[in-house]
């Protein structure tokens, strides 16, 4: 294993996979921190952890172990994959993580870049755009674990550490990877760590990416991993490679638990033409809705390719949290997927998307599985995924990833259609 990542969450950590696949690299995604060692010809390893909303504490052990784990199987770069949006609080758990990163492989002058230009998001003068929106009036500030309430990525990281971090602005990055070199150089000399680099394009994140060629360490979004592959393939570590998917029959269902924008508009389309049932808040936490209530309505409809979904609107969630608690309700909520995800593959689903980072990892987590093969691209940044060696395929979608058509899209391409 040449290159060793750690994913904050689920839906991200198969991005990254995606990234890496798609550049040609025999890549797994680890469903946590595996037991034993990895098969012998992978290349690239993405160990998924849950601990994007956790107690920072834990984030760091977790992170730690997922280190020990990929130095065990000889790589020679880390990659710490967060969100493209940033996700995270004032206190956590970007920062804590990175810092415990940083002083465990000694790094200097790690990239900080969550640019991920294929969707939109794009760092200019260290801010993060959504579009042509600031991060902070993109939806992402009504975020329901998260709210990205400051655009500026070195004033909001900063926030979350004690390392000092600087910035290596677009003048730079445009003149390429040399110039890029040379500014993180510069950085250093000035005792910043952690270098929030700008990026607008794919080319500049190919060019961070050559620059980042003898780093130990690199943080970001799946954008800046689009430049690593290379680096080892003119070092004569790694070929060329295709994508290769076994299209999988049998029925499909659809489990959605993330509140963004997107995925409600999904959500919206895909109730439209199939059957779905809503989970309420309410009705969860007074037992009026139970998992064995919704396996029930899942069995019943497992021909229409049926739809679970809580996604609601900032309003309702604003709402529902004041009432039972923030983590409780997510708590609940997830606790829920997991079941329901579990169920379904009893009830003989063998086909299922899930919407919401968070959610997933809950939803993979109900499935018990320890790997994941990583399929081609359905949608910037989501991959179709086979669990393990099993005929069960797996869509893992970021909340706001995926066009509005994407949960049909995705369980007619895990078909092979
Ligand atoms: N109706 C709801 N009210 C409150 N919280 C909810 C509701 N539905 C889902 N959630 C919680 O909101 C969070 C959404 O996060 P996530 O699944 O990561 O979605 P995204 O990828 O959009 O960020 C989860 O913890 C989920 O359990
Ligand atoms: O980088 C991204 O945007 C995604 O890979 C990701 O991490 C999204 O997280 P969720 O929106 O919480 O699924």
């Amino acid at each position: 294993m040449l290159l060793g990542c750690i994913g904050d969450d689920f839906t991200g950590s198969s991005d990254l996979a995606n990234t890496l696949v798609k550049s040609g690299m025999a890549t797994t995604q680890y469903c946590g921190v595996p037991q034993g060692r990895a098969d012998a010809g992978v290349e690239a390893g993405v160990v998924a952890l849950k601990t994007r909303s956790i107690a920072p504490g834990e984030a760091v052990a977790q992170s730690l172990a997922a280190l020990d784990w990929l130095r065990e199987q000889g790589c020679r770069q880390f990659f710490f994959k967060y969100c493209s949006t940033f996700d995270s609080t004032p206190q956590g758990n970007i920062g804590p993580v990175a810092e415990a990163l940083v002083k465990a492989l000694g790094a200097e002058k790690v990239i900080v870049c969550p640019a991920f230009p294929a969707t939109g998001r794009t760092i200019y003068q260290g801010h993060l755009f959504v579009g042509d929106r600031l991060l902070s009036e993109s939806g992402m500030e009504a975020h329901p674990l998260t709210p990205m309430t400051d655009p500026d990525i070195r004033r909001w990281l900063q926030r979350q550490t004690a390392l000092p971090v600087g910035h290596v602005g677009f003048s730079d990055v445009r003149r390429g990877a040399q110039a890029i070199g040379e500014a993180l150089i510069r950085q250093q000399a000035q005792g910043h760590k952690l270098v929030v680099v700008d990026a607008v394009q794919d080319e500049d994140l190919f060019a961070i990416g050559e620059a980042a060629a003898d780093l130990p360490l690199i943080t970001g979004g799946s954008g800046v991993a689009l430049g690593l592959p290379e680096n080892f393939r003119r070092k004569g570590l790694i070929g060329n490679r295709d994508v290769q998917w076994k299209a999988i029959d049998g029925a499909g269902a659809v489990l959605s638990g993330s509140c963004s924008r997107a995925t409600r508009a999904q959500v919206a389309h895909y109730r439209a033409g199939h059957p779905s049932l809503e989970i309420k808040a309410d009705a969860l936490i007074s037992g009026d809705m139970t998992l064995a209530a919704a396996a029930a309505w899942l069995r019943q409809n497992l021909d229409g390719a049926p739809l679970v979904f809580s996604s609601a609107d900032p309003e309702e969630v604003g709402r529902a949290q004041k009432r039972y608690g923030t983590e409780e309700l997510a708590g609940r909520i997830e606790a829920f997927f997991a079941g329901l995800a579990a169920q379904a593959r009893e009830l003989g689903v063998k086909r299922l998307v899930s919407a919401g980072g968070e959610t997933s990892g809950a939803v993979v987590q109900g499935l018990a599985c320890e790997a994941l093969q990583v399929g081609p691209e359905i949608d910037p940044g989501v991959p179709m995924l086979r669990l393990g060696d099993e005929d069960f395929g797996l869509a893992l979608k970021s909340g706001n990833f995926g066009s509005e058509d994407f949960f049909s899209k995705a369980l007619a391409m895990l078909e092979g259609r």
